[in-house]
């Protein structure tokens, strides 16, 4: 019986895995004028791929990207309907950054990096990025207020407070909670981010959306449909989902008997633009909405912006606190800055701190979080007006945002070196337009946060909350960089990077001892 079923289906089997081969060689063929840039020395595994794709991109952008050449690298981890990647040169970069989601899609890039359809992780809503900017844009000033607030309180809560009684912290372990504490409080309020289980599920959805799309992958496209449902990640990522969905349904009826999800009957958008200012982001983030905001898209884009903001801020966090401490030279001077910079009333003069700003540009310049951002894909043909290059639909395209960022011809010959006064100097120099070299400005030099329309929305949150926490720490705080809970005075380490991410330093942490 078995046997005659196997028989029946065999052809049809045959005829998918075909279809599907001849669909991939045939895209591939649409991309045969873009020049595909391989390792040297003929080893293109997956695992040189994993391990040393910064130094693949690093030679690529400067023979092919500098001379105004796309280059394409294929990914063998990549998603299932994509083979290549094509890395875009600046002035390519320049003329897509305002195209719209609707022509080069992050939606549909994101979908495809971590294999969506399969896993099922949250959607991307088409409004949540811009409703996100601009309430962030709107409410900065209340929202640096609440962050200095809630990250005193939880500072005061789980750090040594006692000089006679140093304590140590390892920064991932310390960070992920404590930026998912605050950042929750904002987002989703009190009462939500004091729930020991919501703070641990939030933690849990970046790692587990990259292991399920690992997990996934593990499997022939046609294959994975079927066995996704039964991969432990998978079934976590989706109880997750549908847990955060739970959570927020009270908050979503509110938010709707309140009106604030929509223009209401007779369409008023004055009525709910005056609740673009509200204390809380799902307040300002939902009254940006363009209408009626279903409990779906209300759940899915919460569980995204918590996804994009906690491990790139923990890591970002703690790349530059390893810099700082390894690099002790900086330290009197960054600590004589953010002392200043505290007001009479405890508040902290975040404008004030231009050294600790010019500091983290360039932390996140040498080790930015991905070595890759402003990934699209094209939902329809495009041809570029500065080269004439034209590529299909369906093309993921790319920025090498790290090969940018230690460009020589921008940053000097010195540029794979750290140096901590680059952007002072930059910034004397550049006069007028010395604030787009400001942390969090996306400039086609400083991709670490996007470009465009579709870059981070929520960067100048995450600048304020790591300028307030690193100036609490140096001025309340003798600080000692350890290294496995031994103190470390190896200098500045080499940063590893696993496909485009950075791996967090989980090995680093410090010795705190407070200051009288
Ligand atoms: C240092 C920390 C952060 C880094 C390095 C970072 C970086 C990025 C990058 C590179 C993108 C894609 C942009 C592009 O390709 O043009 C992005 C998207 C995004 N970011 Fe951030 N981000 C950070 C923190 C945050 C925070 C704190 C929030 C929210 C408060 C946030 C919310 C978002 C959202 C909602 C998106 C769109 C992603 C999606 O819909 O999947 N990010 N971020």
């Amino acid at each position: 019986m078995y046997f005659i079923t196997f028989a029946a289906l065999l052809p049809a089997l045959l005829a998918v895995s075909f279809y599907s081969f001849y669909q991939s060689w045939r895209k591939s063929r649409a991309l045969n004028h873009v020049t595909t840039h391989e390792f040297g020395h003929g080893d293109n595994s997956r695992n040189r791929y994993i391990t040393d794709l910064k130094d693949l991109l690093e030679t690529g952008y400067r023979k092919y990207n500098k001379s105004g050449q796309p280059f394409k690298v294929s990914i063998p981890v990549g998603g299932y309907s994509i083979k290549y990647r094509v890395l875009l040169p600046k002035d390519h970069l320049e003329e897509i950054k305002h195209l719209s989601n609707n022509i080069f899609s992050w939606a549909l890039a994101s979908a495809v990096i971590f294999a969506q359809d399969y896993t099922g992780a949250p959607n991307r809503g088409p409004w949540s990025g811009k409703a996100l900017r601009v309430g962030i844009h709107q409410n900065l000033s209340d929202i640096t207020k609440q962050l200095n607030h809630k990250i005193d309180q939880y500072f005061a809560e789980h750090l040594p407070q006692d000089p006679q009684k140093p304590g140590s912290v390892n920064f991932m372990r310390f960070f992920v909670p404590a930026i998912a504490n605050v950042t929750n409080s904002l987002l989703v309020g009190e009462k939500l981010a004091a729930d020991p289980e919501w703070i641990r599920q939030t933690c849990d959805f970046a790692v587990n959306r990259y292991k399920s799309a690992d997990d996934v992958r593990a499997w022939p496209p046609y294959i994975a449909t079927l066995v996704a449902p039964l991969i432990p990640s998978v079934r976590r990522l989706r109880q997750s989902r549908a847990y955060v969905k739970k959570q927020l349904t009270p908050m979503y009826e509110d938010l709707k008997a309140r009106g604030m999800l929509s223009y209401g009957g007779d369409g008023n958008k004055n009525e709910k633009a005056k609740y673009r200012k509200g204390t809380y982001g799902y307040e300002w983030l939902w009254s940006g909405a363009p209408d009626s905001v279903t409990l779906d898209d209300f759940s899915d884009t919460m569980m995204r912006t918590l996804i994009a903001s906690i491990h790139t801020t923990a890591k970002t966090m703690s790349v530059a606190l390893v810099d700082m401490l390894s690099q002790p030279q900086y330290l009197d001077e960054l600590r004589e800055e953010a002392l200043q910079a505290v007001q009479p009333d405890g508040t902290i003069d975040i404008d004030s701190l231009i050294k600790l700003d010019c500091f983290l540009k360039e932390s996140q310049r040498l080790t930015p979080v991905f070595l890759l951002t402003m990934n699209r894909i094209l939902t329809q043909p495009y041809t570029f007006k500065v080269s004439g290059l034209s590529l299909p639909a369906g093309t993921m395209t790319t920025a090498a945002t790290a090969a940018v960022a230690t460009d020589p011809d921008t940053f000097g010959a010195d540029s794979n070196s750290f140096d901590g006064h680059r952007f002072l100097r930059l910034r004397e120099s550049n006069g007028a337009s010395k604030s787009a070299l400001k942390m969090g400005m996306a400039t086609e030099d400083s991709l670490g946060f996007g470009l465009g329309s579709q870059a981070c929305p929520g960067r100048f949150f995450a600048v304020n909350q790591m300028k307030l926490m690193l100036s609490k720490f140096i001025t309340q705080w003798d600080l000692t960089l350890e290294k496995d809970n031994i103190k470390y005075e190896g200098g500045r380490p080499k940063y590893e990077y696993y496909d485009f991410s950075v791996v967090a330093p989980t090995q680093f942490g410090m010795k705190l001892r407070k200051r009288v």
